[in-house]
């Protein structure tokens, strides 16, 4: 496009200095598209403006930025594609200068009438990236009685342009990172391992012990409710020990009945019993110079005990049907959910093979006591799931992360899981919504947290945590943070001071 020669100086310097900022900053593109909205206010003397983005199904715009006096209410419209003027632009791929709005019949006055912000003038621009329109911008209401120019126009096209650009490189970018977390996740998960996610104080203390006593060959015996993680720091425990490149291998003692269970631990000669054509081996013998996780391990029968009782102490075992003495070097961590103590008190286990295990106890609390694991757990599993669906989730709306935090969650991670699964194939873009979380609302049991057991402070501890996770994502930058809590920069700074949030 060729540039009007009154261009002035100060349009042509504001117009530098964005191109510069969008090249050196693609990690905050939030941030950098409400910098370039502001120049786009100040060098066509708007009062207010937007930023629509049209959405990945094509068949809605949603505010991605609004500035202006009523900007944060405007943020909350979707606008269809075929309604009103930002409908009209994109339809039609070109701009539009309408100085007076309210004799326009494609002007849709809904935003206005539930913002109570009248708007007389309004400059609408496409945001295109190789010709095809990704969103729109809107500046409104030119100052001093008189509308908007061509040569506003022309100023915001080329801002516009940019804008699209920038818009485009943070999505290419951010979509890598997403990716890169995925796959990082489906190698562990290809290796037989997963990906731990960890941020409250208490599992973080865990896996501080974890890395001290990874390095000695004592058992583990480790205990929590179902779905709190417990094969997670089995698998961390093998793999900070110096036996990580070596087997990691599972067992579900409750999974088989005794005799099955009997020649799968221990493998079995061919003829052992009528279906044992072949020898097999065991999975001790797997593990042989790694670890063996043996889950469930509260519903081992009695006779397999002395077993295990054995191996402990001597390493030695004989597979079913052979008087052959095997030697093998496992280091063995178990798990149970039951009351172990209870079963050896009735008699069910041994004392002396719970004495063996329990050298390194180990005690993972349920979700319920670990909050701050809570909305860095939901967010890992949207990203893995959004991507399995193949829909275009940015995050929860503020009703279903209140909804994910208050809720107790007797299945612990298991269920958070399956619950946010569940939703991604429920819900729909941008946004997961409280209902599509399928969640009987339930209060937290009374030993959840310490102290003040009140929905306000648990709340408040959530925002806690959530405002310094994403303070911390983006360096203590209040504006960016401020920019994707969707909240006043004054507001932030605010609650960083009541609710005590400090830089570590
Ligand atoms: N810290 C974590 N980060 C990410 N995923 C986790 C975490 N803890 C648990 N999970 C996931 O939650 C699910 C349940 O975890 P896991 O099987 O380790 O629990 P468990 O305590 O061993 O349960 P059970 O007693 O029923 O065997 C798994 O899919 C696991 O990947």
């Amino acid at each position: 496009m060729k540039l009007s020669s009154s261009l002035d100086t100060e349009k042509l310097n504001a117009l530098i200095e964005i191109n510069t900022l969008i090249n050196s900053n693609y990690s905050d593109v939030s941030a950098l598209l409400a910098h370039i909205l502001e120049s786009a206010m100040r060098l066509v003397s708007g009062e207010a403006s937007s930023l629509l983005l049209v959405d990945s199904s094509k068949q809605y715009l949603r505010f991605e930025i609004a500035l202006g006096p009523k900007g944060l209410e405007a943020k909350k419209f979707i606008v269809k594609m075929d309604e009103g003027i930002a409908g009209w632009v994109v339809k039609n791929n070109r701009s539009l200068i309408v100085n007076d709005v309210a004799n326009d019949p494609r002007f849709n006055p809904a935003v206005q009438q539930s913002t109570g912000y009248r708007t007389q003038n309004m400059l609408a621009v496409p945001m295109r990236v190789k010709d095809e329109c990704i969103g729109v911008i809107e500046i409104l209401n030119k100052g001093a009685e008189c509308g908007f120019t061509l040569q506003d126009l022309e100023v915001l096209e080329i801002l516009a342009n940019q804008a699209a650009l920038a818009y485009q490189n943070a999505r290419f970018l951010q979509r890598s990172r997403d990716e890169i977390v995925v796959l990082q996740d489906q190698i562990a998960t290809d290796r037989g391992y997963h990906t731990m996610i960890a941020r409250s104080p208490v599992i973080l203390e865990k896996l501080d012990i974890v890395e001290r006593v990874a390095k000695s060959d004592s058992s583990v015996l480790i205990l929590g409710e179902s779905g709190v993680g417990k094969e997670l720091i089995a698998e961390q425990l093998h793999l900070k020990s110096d036996r990580a490149s070596k087997p990691f291998v599972r067992v579900n003692c409750a999974a088989l009945p005794e005799g099955l269970l009997e020649s799968e631990l221990f493998g079995h000669v061919k003829g052992a019993f009528t279906d044992a054509i072949s020898n097999r081996k065991g999975r001790f013998e797997m593990a042989d110079q790694g670890t063996i996780f043996l889950d469930e391990i509260g519903d081992l029968p009695l006779a397999l005990q002395s077993k295990l009782l054995r191996v402990i102490q001597n390493r030695t075992f004989e597979k079913l049907g052979s008087s052959d003495t095997i030697t093998v070097n496992v280091r063995i961590v178990a798990a149970t959910n039951r009351d172990i103590e209870k079963l050896v008190e009735e008699q069910k286990f041994r004392s002396d093979l719970y004495y063996r295990l329990n050298v390194l106890p180990m005690y993972i609390p349920p979700l319920r006591q670990r909050l701050e694991d809570i909305p860095e757990l939901a967010l890992f599993f949207l990203k893995k799931f959004r991507h399995e669906v193949k829909k275009d989730f940015l995050g929860f709306s503020e009703g279903a992360m209140s909804a994910i935090i208050s809720y107790s969650w007797p299945g612990n991670i298991r269920e958070l899981e399956n619950t946010i699964e569940r939703a991604c194939v429920i819900g729909k873009p941008p946004y997961i919504r409280e209902e599509d979380l399928l969640l009987n609302i339930r209060t937290m049991p009374d030993n959840n947290i310490d102290g003040d057991k009140s929905l306000k402070s648990v709340l408040n501890l959530f925002k806690k945590h959530y405002i310094q996770k994403v303070l911390e994502e983006n360096q203590w930058n209040q504006t960016a943070t401020a920019g994707i809590l969707d909240i006043q920069r004054t507001y932030l700074s605010r609650l960083i001071k009541e609710l005590e949030i400090k830089e570590k």
